[in-house]
C-alpha cells in the first residue's frame, strides 16, 4: 500500500489523518510509527512557520515528501490566545486537561455571545528540492462553560462548533472529521495528493 508520512507525534491528529487517507488507499504513518525521529522545536510565531519547520526538518532527514499539521484554538475574548501556543498553554509539558482549565478560568463570567473562537489548521507539505506548500482550514464555534464529552483530543471537550449544541468531544469521530478545521485544510490539499502524487512513497 502507498504511504504518506505525517510529521506529528500527536496520536489524536495521527488517527484523524489515518481516517482521512483511507479512501485514497494511502496508509498514514506518523512519527510514532517511525523510529528515532526528533521532536522538532516549534520556534515559529505563526501556524504556518511551525508547520513548515516540522515538515521541512523531517523531509530533509528522510529525503521524502512529508506532511505536517500545526493547529490550535484562537479565542476572540482572549485576543487570539492560546493560538500558536495552544499545546503549551498551561506549561511545556503539554497537558490537555490543564490547558482547558486555564481557558475556562480565563473566560469565567464571559457570556455565551462573547465566547466565539475557531480552530485553525495549517498543513505544510515539504518535499526535498521543492517549495513547501501550505493549506489552511478553519472551524468556527464557541467555548462551552465547562468540559463535556470524551471523544477527540486537545480542546475538543470545551469547543462547540457553530450550528451545534454539543462539544466536539460529544460528536462522533466521523462527524468531527466532516466539519473540523483539519478536514477543511485536507480538502484544499486533496488535489495535490491525488493528481501529483507528491506525498506518496511506494
Ligand atoms: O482537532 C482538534 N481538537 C482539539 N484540539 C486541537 C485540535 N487540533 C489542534 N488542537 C490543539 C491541541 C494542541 O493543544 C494544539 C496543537 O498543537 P500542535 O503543536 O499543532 O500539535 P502537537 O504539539 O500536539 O503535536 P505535533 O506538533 O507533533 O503535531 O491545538
Ligand atoms: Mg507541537
Amino acid at each position: 500500500m502507498k504511504q504518506i508520512i505525517i510529521a506529528t507525534k500527536n496520536k489524536g491528529k495521527a488517527n484523524e489523518f489515518k481516517e482521512f487517507f483511507k479512501p485514497y488507499n494511502l496508509k498514514a504513518l506518523s512519527l510514532n510509527d517511525l523510529e528515532d525521529l526528533p521532536d522538532v522545536e516549534e520556534t515559529g510565531e505563526t501556524f504556518k512557520e511551525n508547520a513548515a519547520l516540522k515538515a521541512e526538518e523531517i523531509a530533509s532527514i528522510l529525503s521524502l515528501p512529508v506532511l505536517a499539521d500545526d493547529s490550535g484554538l484562537v479565542i476572540d475574548a482572549l485576543d487570539g490566545r492560546p493560538g500558536v501556543y495552544s499545546a503549551r498553554y498551561a506549561g511545556e509539558h503539554k497537558d490537555d486537561q490543564l490547558n482547558m482549565e486555564k481557558v475556562l478560568s480565563e473566560l469565567r463570567g464571559i457570556p455565551e455571545a462573547k465566547r466565539t473562537a475557531r480552530f485553525v489548521c495549517v498543513l505544510a507539505i515539504a518535499s526535498p528540492g521543492s517549495k513547501t506548500r501550505f493549506y489552511t482550514g478553519y472551524c468556527e464555534g464557541r467555548i462551552a462553560d465547562n468540559q463535556y464529552g470524551e471523544n477527540g483530543f486537545g480542546y475538543d471537550p470545551i469547543f462547540i462548533p457553530k450550528g451545534y449544541q454539543q462539544t466536539m468531544a460529544q460528536l462522533s469521530s466521523d462527524k468531527k472529521n466532516q466539519i473540523s478545521h483539519r478536514r477543511n485544510a485536507i480538502v484544499q490539499l486533496e488535489d495535490t495528493v491525488t493528481q501529483h502524487g507528491l506525498l506518496i512513497k511506494e
